[in-house]
């Protein structure tokens, strides 16, 4: 019990990143000492400094290496089962309290969603030899894609899990073509067979039509209960292949992974996938050219176990002499001084495709805020953060991330950092703007960098927006409301399959634009939460794209507009920059309708009638209006007369008059963040 309070309370004080002391620790307890690893989880001092915990792994060359990872749609158990192989091969203890020991960070625990890829290693005894195998772990999300194709580059082979309820979701689907594509041998696995509504025969019929796998080849298994489990080690040494890999050539490794620990600066992953690595051993990056000394490599088993060595095939951790998180680009080629090799090839480095203004509440944050942005984004490469000026909301920073769920997990890390920063609910989806004369591409991240229409003609330039290429699954009976949906966003139909008798897959094109609000909202809605959904970016296509932008004038009345009436809305006496969103075309008229009534319901009344506008250019879509405040100026005029009256309601209409010219509407910081962040359906 000590000792998982004791390593709750060091994953807390080691936010952000890896934690290295899970309550796993209690597995190879015999080889730190308990006491000591209660010290080390109380003070703080992490796993590699265990210089006694070592393993020599000399004796495993490539044909008895594994390197394998596990690919499932949400929830479908591969957590569970990871944990299982882990127990099943004494690499964690099978009393490990709180287990998923490959979900480390605070934010996957507590949403239970994967976000970080992971890697295990075990060691497995069959036939009398012993075999290495690596477990690299994938996230479940669709943002998560990209560490997804990254995690699978590391391994021979993969498990394919599925909910022996569930059946196939639209993710099982993405992933299956993700692994597919990179040639891995796959395992199906039906899992949850100990449910009372498992149909795994069911289920190995699906996967017949969808995968093309054949029947004998799925394994039935039950990963909490371990119905079964025992066969899944042995399937994995038997089907997939141990890595091509040559000890006697010339180092070449590849780093797919990275994370920075705050007492020995970058921890790198690596692949061996010639020769060997040593610690002591001067290495250099085929993409960067700089040196490093390797201080420590190890095993991740499950957490750091120095090794002294790394040999051809084999994956580990790898700690040189590197400070910053910057200087390991994943998928660069790492080999030895005086001995450079062809690089392997990399990896596309992260697209952020939503981006998202962060603003301190309290300015004197500012550089608090930043410090947590900064070690945020240490862990989290794929973050890409830029300084940005708003005249409205002050100093703060345009983020960009993934995908939305990304940006909420962001946040919540944040929040976790105990910050009090506003997230503006204003997102952009990263939009390209290719200028037909010199082919220049420019992105578009937010509304500012939108093109004037005055200037887009004589250009000559087209706009383009990010596609995806999405995935549904869903009960037959479903059909209609489900293409309705894809149809009314835009979607353009590919592929129409009927995986068994009752369950039908569609894969349409669709604007990213279009699925990262409320879509999958709306999928869940129309079919009583059982169809799922992926997808996978497909690139650019042109799109017409309009810019609206909120104003507001005193009036609209002619006598407003002579008086030189027009106003931005203001915050805090400043025009409001960031009351502005890019769409598409079709969807201009309904959203302004709502962002004008949303700033109605924000907007004060103030002693002159206030009108709202929402514009594309020149062109007004929406309008309404707050009415002036009224303040019965006669009120002290007792009596009967007549002209005393009308003299003061004339001074009163005098003075409104003068007030619309120099008039402005302030809106306070709260309301317009109350405004962005209500609902985001209008803000893509
Ligand atoms: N009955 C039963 N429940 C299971 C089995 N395997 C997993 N579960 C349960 O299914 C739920 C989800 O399991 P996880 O292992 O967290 O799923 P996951 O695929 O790792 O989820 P992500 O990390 O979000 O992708 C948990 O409540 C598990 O206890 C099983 O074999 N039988």
């Amino acid at each position: 019990m000590l000792f998982v309070r004791a390593s709750r309370l060091l994953s807390d004080a080691t936010l952000p990143g890896r934690w290295h002391l899970s309550s796993s620790c209690t597995s190879h307890r015999w080889r730190c000492g308990g006491g000591r690893a209660v010290q080390r989880a109380l003070f703080g001092t992490t796993s590699h400094r265990c210089r006694e915990a070592t393993l020599d792994l000399e004796e495993f060359t490539a044909d008895r290496i594994r390197n394998f990872s596990i690919i499932a749609h949400i929830d479908h158990g591969k957590s569970t089962l990871a944990d299982r192989l882990l127990e099943m091969t004494g690499t964690i203890s099978t009393r490990t309290a709180n287990k998923q020991v490959l979900d480390k960070l605070e934010v996957e625990r507590e949403r239970g969603i994967t976000v970080k890829a992971q890697t295990a290693s075990m060691i497995y005894e069959h036939n009398g030899r012993r075999y290495l195998m690596n477990l690299i772990d994938t996230p479940g999300h669709v943002d998560f894609s990209y560490e997804v194709s990254r995690s699978l580059s590391a391994c021979q082979g993969t498990l394919l899990l599925v909910d022996a309820c569930q059946g196939i979701q639209a993710q099982t689907v993405a992933n299956f073509y993700l692994a597919f594509s990179q040639d891995l041998t796959i395992i199906p696995i039906v899992n949850k067979i100990d449910l009372p509504a498992a149909d795994p025969e069911r289920i190995v019929q699906q996967m017949e039509s969808a995968f093309e796998l054949g029947a004998g080849e799925a394994l039935m298994v039950s990963a909490k209960t371990g119905i079964n489990t025992e066969q899944i080690l042995p399937a994995i040494i038997e089907r997939i292949g141990g890595p091509v890999a040559d000890r006697s050539r010339p180092l070449k490794a590849l780093l797919f992974d990275s994370w920075y620990d705050k007492y020995v600066g970058v921890v790198c992953l690596m692949a061996i996938k010639d020769g060997q690595l040593m610690k002591g051993d001067r290495i250099v990056s085929s993409h960067t050219e700089n040196k490093y000394e390797v201080m420590e490599v190890g095993l991740m088993y499950p957490e750091q176990v120095p090794t002294g060595a790394l040999y051809a095939g084999q994956v580990g951790y790898v700690v040189c002499s590197m400070k910053n998180a910057k200087e390991a680009h994943i998928g660069d080629t790492f080999y030895r001084l005086k001995q450079p090799v062809d690089p392997l090839p990399g990896f596309e480095p992260a697209k952020s495709m939503v981006f998202a203004g962060v603003y301190p509440v309290d300015t004197d944050d500012f550089s608090q805020l930043e410090e947590s942005i900064t070690k945020l984004t240490l862990n989290d490469a794929s973050v890409n953060v830029q300084k940005e000026t708003s005249l409205a909301l002050g100093q703060g920073w345009r983020i960009g991330f993934l995908g939305t769920l990304h940006l909420d997990v962001f946040r919540q890390r944040l929040e976790q950092h105990k910050h009090a920063c506003q997230v503006d609910g204003t997102y952009h989806l990263r939009a390209r703007l290719v200028v037909e004369k010199d082919g220049k591409e420019t992105i578009v991240r937010t509304p500012a960098d939108f093109p004037s229409p005055d200037t887009m003609p004589h250009q000559r330039c087209t706009l383009q927006e990010p596609m995806v290429l999405a995935t549904l699954i869903f009960p037959a009976e479903y059909l209609g409301p489900m293409l309705e949906l894809c149809g009314m966003r835009r979607g353009e139909q590919k592929e129409y399959q009927y995986l068994d008798d009752n369950h039908v897959m569609v894969r349409y094109v669709l604007p990213m634009a279009e699925i990262v609000t409320d879509f999958y909202d709306e999928l869940k809605s129309r079919s009583s939460g059982f169809a799922s959904f992926d997808y996978e970016e497909t690139g650019y296509q042109e799109s017409d794209l309009v810019k609206v932008t909120g104003h507001m004038f005193v009036s609209s009345s002619s006598e407003a507009l002579m008086a030189g009436g027009q106003m931005d809305v203001l915050l805090n006496g400043k025009p409001v920059d960031a009351l502005a969103t890019v769409l598409h075309r079709s969807q201009v008229q309904a959203v302004g309708r709502d962002w004008a009534k949303r700033l109605k319901n924000v907007i004060q009344r103030q002693l002159f009638e206030v009108a709202i506008q929402t514009a594309v250019g020149s062109r007004v879509i929406a309008r309404e209006s707050v009415p002036a405040m009224r303040k019965n100026v006669t009120a002290k005029c007792y009596g009967g007369d007549v002209t005393r009256k009308m003299k003061l309601l004339n001074k009163q209409r005098e003075g409104k008059k003068r007030m619309k010219r120099l008039g402005s509407v302030d809106l306070p910081q709260e309301a317009f963040f109350t405004l962005m962040n209500k609902d985001s359906a209008s803000t893509k």
